[in-house]
C-alpha cells in the first residue's frame, strides 16, 4: 500500500485540523505514532504554528501533505470536501489510501473526484474519541482491499472503538453515533436545569447528573443488561420513576428521538448532495 513513503515508514496526512482532525492527530500521538511521520495539511498560519507546538508534527500545504503521505484523512466540512479534491487530486497516485470523516460524502463522491486506483474509506467517528472512547463506524470504497480497511481501521481504533458497516448504514450511523454525543449532552443540561429549578445547587445537580450518566452508561456497558431491564429495575410499582417516565411519555419524547434521529438521517444524504 506505500505510495509516498518507504516500505517501512507509511507516512498519514490529516487534512483539514479542526476538532476532528485534532483528535485523530492527538489520538495517533497518544497511541505512539511516529510524530515525524505524521502531517498536516492547514491554511490558516496561526493554527499551524498552535499544531506544530502542541504536537511537534509538521504542517505543510495540502498539495504536500497529499503528496508525501501514503494515507491522507479528510477531515474538512462536506460542503468543503469538492474543494480539497479538486486541489489535491492532481497528485495522488493509485494505491494511496483517502479515509474521509465527512458527514454524509459518500466514497463515490470521492472516487470520481481523484485519480482511478485510489482507495477510499469512509469513516463516522464521534467527538467522545477526544478521551479514547470514541465510536467510528468505517466502510470500505471500491478499490479498497483488505489492507486498506485495516489501515483505516487502526487509525480509528487509536481513540476507541471501531466497527465495519455496509455503506449505506453510514447515514443512520451518522444520526445515532456521530451525533449522538449532542442528543446526550442536551439530555444532562436539561437534567441540570431540572435540579436547579427544583432548588438544588447548580454543583450539586451538575455532580449528580454526570454521575448517574456515568454510572449508567457503566451498567450498560459491564452488565449486558437490555436498558428496558435496567430501567424496569429502578422503577418501583407507584413510585416516583413511573411519575417520571409517565411525563416523558405524555410529552412524547420517545417520539421525539426518533423523529430527531430521522431529521439526522435526512440531512446527512442531503449533505452528499453538496447543500
Ligand atoms: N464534530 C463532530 O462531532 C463530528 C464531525 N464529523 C465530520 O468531521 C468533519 C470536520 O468536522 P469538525 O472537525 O467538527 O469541523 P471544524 O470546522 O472544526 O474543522 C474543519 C477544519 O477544516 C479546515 N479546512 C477547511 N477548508 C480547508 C482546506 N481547503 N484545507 C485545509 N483545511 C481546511 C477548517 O479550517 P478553517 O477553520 O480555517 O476554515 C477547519 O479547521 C466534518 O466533515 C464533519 O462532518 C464527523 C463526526 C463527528
Ligand atoms: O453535525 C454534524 O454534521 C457532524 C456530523 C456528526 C456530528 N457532527
Amino acid at each position: 500500500m506505500t505510495a509516498g513513503g518507504s516500505a517501512t515508514t507509511p507516512r498519514t496526512a490529516i487534512i483539514g485540523a479542526g476538532v476532528m482532525g485534532e483528535m485523530l492527530l492527538s489520538g495517533l500521538v497518544r497511541a505512539g505514532r511516529r510524530v515525524d511521520l505524521l502531517l498536516v495539511g492547514e491554511k490558516r498560519p496561526e493554527r499551524a504554528h498552535e499544531l506544530e507546538e502542541r504536537y511537534g508534527v509538521a504542517v505543510v500545504s495540502n498539495l504536500e501533505a497529499a503528496e508525501q503521505a501514503d494515507t491522507v484523512a479528510l477531515v474538512v466540512k462536506p460542503q468543503d470536501m469538492a474543494a480539497v479534491l479538486a486541489e489535491i487530486s492532481p497528485v495522488l497516485r493509485p494505491g494511496q489510501l483517502l479515509v474521509s470523516l465527512a458527514a454524509g460524502i459518500t466514497t463515490a463522491f470521492i472516487e470520481d473526484r481523484v485519480p482511478e486506483g485510489v482507495a477510499v474509506v469512509r469513516v463516522m467517528p464521534n467527538t467522545p474519541a477526544l478521551v479514547d472512547e470514541g465510536m467510528a463506524a468505517i466502510s470500505p470504497g471500491s478499490h479498497c482491499d483488505e489492507e486498506h480497511l485495516a489501515e483505516a481501521e487502526a487509525l480509528l481504533a487509536s481513540t476507541g472503538r471501531v466497527v465495519r458497516v455496509p455503506e449505506k448504514q453510514q447515514d443512520a450511523v451518522t444520526a445515532i453515533s456521530g451525533s449522538g454525543p449532542a442528543y446526550i449532552f442536551f439530555v444532562v443540561e436539561s437534567m441540570i436545569e431540572a435540579g436547579v429549578h427544583l432548588g438544588l445547587p447548580r454543583a450539586t445537580a451538575s455532580e449528580l447528573v454526570i454521575q448517574t450518566l456515568v454510572g449508567s452508561a457503566k451498567m450498560l456497558r459491564e452488565t449486558g443488561t437490555h436498558p428496558v431491564v435496567l430501567r424496569e429495575q429502578v422503577t418501583s410499582p407507584g413510585g416516583t420513576t413511573a411519575s417520571a417516565l409517565r411525563e416523558l411519555e405524555v410529552h412524547k419524547v420517545r417520539a421525539a428521538f426518533l423523529a430527531a434521529m430521522e431529521a439526522a438521517r435526512d440531512r446527512s444524504r442531503e449533505l452528499a448532495e453538496g447543500s
